[in-house]
């Protein structure tokens, strides 16, 4: 029977995952992301991140986190619902929530060979970035798919809906 909530880990359970994992020389891959309406872009993300390595683990921020980054402003998908979804993506070996406001500190249990995010971001204005190079991991930037954003999808959704 398929259950992708099997991929669904606390943090207690992601640090030992991660010691067997390094035990086994298995190159772990970490990404992060709020994830609140998934589209292509993040896919293709996920993808190319799974294919760095051996194992692909996603960094979710927790509601209480997205609250602290972006303000007091309205959900989508709380967090049980984000971590479902991604969950369920085949590329995807498992999923943690983080609360606070960076991956700092997650990034500091698992320790991933490869930290990636997508081409909004330059590697140099990535708090964690400095983690992971700390320890001799690798940070990769994977280029945008250009026309997909979560602002662009709910911008579309609210001109075209407009006099619902
Ligand atoms: N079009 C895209 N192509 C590749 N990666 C992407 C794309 N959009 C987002 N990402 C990456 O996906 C991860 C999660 O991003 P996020 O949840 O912020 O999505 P978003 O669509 O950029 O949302 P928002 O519009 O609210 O910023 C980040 O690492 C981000 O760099
Ligand atoms: O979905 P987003 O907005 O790309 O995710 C954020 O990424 C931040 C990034 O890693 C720079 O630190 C991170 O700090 C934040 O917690 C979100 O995960």
């Amino acid at each position: 029977m398929w259950n992708s909530e099997r991929k669904i880990k606390t943090k207690e359970e992601i640090s030992e995952i991660a010691d067997n994992l390094r035990k086994e020389n298995k190159i772990i891959v970490f990404t992060n992301g709020c994830f609140e309406i998934l589209h292509p872009g993040h896919i293709t993300l996920l993808e190319k991140a799974k294919s760095l390595g051996d194992i692909l683990i996603v960094g979710i921020n927790s509601d209480e986190s997205v609250k602290k980054i972006k303000g007091e402003k309205k959900l989508i998908f709380d967090e049980k619902s984000r971590l479902k979804i991604i969950s369920s993506l085949e590329c995807v070996d498992y999923t943690v929530l983080f609360d606070e406001e960076t991956p700092e500190n997650i990034i500091r249990t698992i320790k991933p060979h490869i930290h990636v995010k997508g081409g909004d971001y330059k590697e140099e204005d990535l708090p964690e970035a400095k983690i992971v190079k700390s320890y001799g991991g690798k940070v990769i930037i994977v280029p945008l798919l250009e026309g997909f954003s979560t602002t662009q999808i709910i911008n579309r959704i609210l001109t075209l809906y407009k006099d619902h």
